[in-house]
């Protein structure tokens, strides 16, 4: 299958229970929740959206014809050696691209494969960490994994509705936009009081980084 990827990058993960780790983000092209087109932010499932992932022309971006191609393009970000490799699979929405054949190019390479992913469609097999950041609207498919983590505070999707499903960590990561800083004083309140919920502080942000 073709692969469209928005953008290929080094950074740190910024996020969640890998926060500070040296991982290649591979960014696919397309989400099921929003079009990501301005115009149709208000009537999308998912409003609160970030990121760019429309097309294939950021950095590295393109129509990668194989998995093997994929993952050559992956690797060429990486300036570590061959220990400690880590690929985040995220988007969009990866789970509308990511598939076996990807999955074992990119273990083929060394990489622990990583996915941040709106948990509506399943996983496929052999993934290594799992990120689900669920959105008020749209039911949750995917209800194991590593972290389970939510922006926060959204109507309609409170901690409680998550919190009894089959994570290893739990996280709230605060509405970044126009109210961060209320959202964030909010997600540590609650997080206080419901220990169950650590904070994800959107760390990259601070820093500058990708
Ligand atoms: C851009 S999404 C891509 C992956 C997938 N579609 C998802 O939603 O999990 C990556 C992460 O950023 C989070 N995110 C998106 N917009 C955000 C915002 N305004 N504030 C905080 N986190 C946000 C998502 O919930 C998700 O955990
Ligand atoms: N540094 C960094 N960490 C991240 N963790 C999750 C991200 C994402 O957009 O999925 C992200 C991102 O865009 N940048
Ligand atoms: S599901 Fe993820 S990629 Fe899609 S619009 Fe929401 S935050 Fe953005
Ligand atoms: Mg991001």
């Amino acid at each position: 299958m073709t692969y469209s990827v928005k953008e290929i990058f080094l950074t740190l993960q910024g996020e969640g229970g890998q926060a500070g780790k040296a991982a290649v983000f591979c960014r696919f092209s397309g989400c099921n929740l929003w079009t990501g087109r301005e115009q149709d932010r208000a009537k999308a499932v998912c409003t609160f959206c970030d990121t760019d992932f429309v097309g294939t022309d950021g950095e590295n971006g393109g129509k990668f014809a194989t998995a093997e191609a994929l993952a050559a393009a992956v690797e060429a970000q990486w300036t570590g050696g061959p220990d400690d490799r880590l690929v985040v699979c995220t988007g969009g929405e990866p789970f509308l691209q990511l598939d076996e054949a990807a999955i074992k190019a990119l273990h083929a390479r060394g990489f622990q494969i990583a996915v941040e992913s709106n948990g509506t469609l399943a996983a496929p097999a052999g993934i290594d960490w799992i990120c689900i950041s669920p959105k008020a609207d749209a039911p949750v498919v995917q209800t194991s994994g590593q972290e389970l983590k939510l922006v926060f505070p959204q109507d309609k999707a409170m901690p409680e509705r998550f919190a009894g499903l089959d994570f290893e960590r739990f996280y709230l990561q605060p509405m970044d936009g126009p109210d961060r800083d209320r959202n964030t004083q909010l997600a540590v309140a609650y997080c206080l009081s419901h220990p169950q919920w650590r904070l994800s502080v959107q760390t990259h942000k601070y820093l500058g980084l990708p």
